[in-house]
């Protein structure tokens, strides 16, 4: 199978937010992933609701939105309503993680967890068979153009026996430091979907770096 690829918006020219957009509208970009800082999760402040429904406007393609926010509950019909298809908090944010990902779904978004580098996957053994996403975190998150945390491969691995046991169709998301060195082993360990910010940004030309992240197997 093909990744799921979904370049992080964070990345791109907010200037020409527009024309961001609609190079990954004409990408092979599969999501556009959504990163909300809130400055106090996370030592970063990125954007809120009126930039996130600017982008949806443009937007063609699902948007995959990564709340790295203190109480997030506080906040999920907002962000489904300013246009988010999957919603992901942080395992690290929630009291009530069982109750914030039936939140979610009520919505009618997707439910996805996301996971820092120094949590534990077993830390979702009751709560996998629910969501439909799990995201790694594959640097400290906060910031994006961080190095890639190489124990990422083994908590791929893990991540993967604990789906299959619990008989759970969760995707693994990988996001932070993805590029493409790193690219084939994540998908071999079993990443579903690579989240890719100032790879894609950075380089030359995004629209083929996008499609060479596509083709990785
Ligand atoms: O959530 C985050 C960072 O906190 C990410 O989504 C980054 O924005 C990805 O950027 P790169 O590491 O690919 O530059
Ligand atoms: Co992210």
């Amino acid at each position: 199978m093909r990744p799921i690829i979904a370049p992080s918006v964070l990345a791109s020219d907010f200037a020409n937010l527009q024309s961001e957009v609609e190079m990954l509208n004409n990408s092979q970009a599969d999501w556009l992933h959504i990163d909300i800082m809130d400055g106090r999760f996370v030592p970063n402040i990125s954007f809120g609701f009126p930039v996130m429904e600017a982008i949806k406007r443009h937007a063609q393609k699902p948007m995959d939105v990564h709340l790295m926010i203190v109480e997030p509950e506080l906040y999920i019909e907002r962000f489904r309503d300013a246009g988010a298809d999957t919603i992901s908090v942080h395992i690290e944010a929630c009291t009530h993680l069982h109750r914030t990902v039936q939140q979610i779904k009520a919505t009618g978004a997707k439910a996805g967890i996301a996971v820092n580098p120094h949590t534990s996957v077993q830390l979702l053994e009751d709560v996998i068979a629910d969501v439909d996403m799990v995201c790694l975190m594959s640097v400290n998150p906060g910031f994006g153009g961080q190095k890639f945390i190489e124990n990422t491969y083994r908590k791929i691995e893990n991540l993967k026996n604990l789906i299959i046991q619990r008989n759970s169709q969760a995707l693994i998301e990988i996001d932070g430091g993805v590029n493409q060195d790193n690219a084939p082993l994540l998908l071999e360990k079993g990443a579903d979907a690579l989240v890719a910010g100032s790879f894609v940004f950075s380089s030359p030309d995004p629209l083929q770096t996008i499609a060479d992240l596509k083709a990785v197997k």
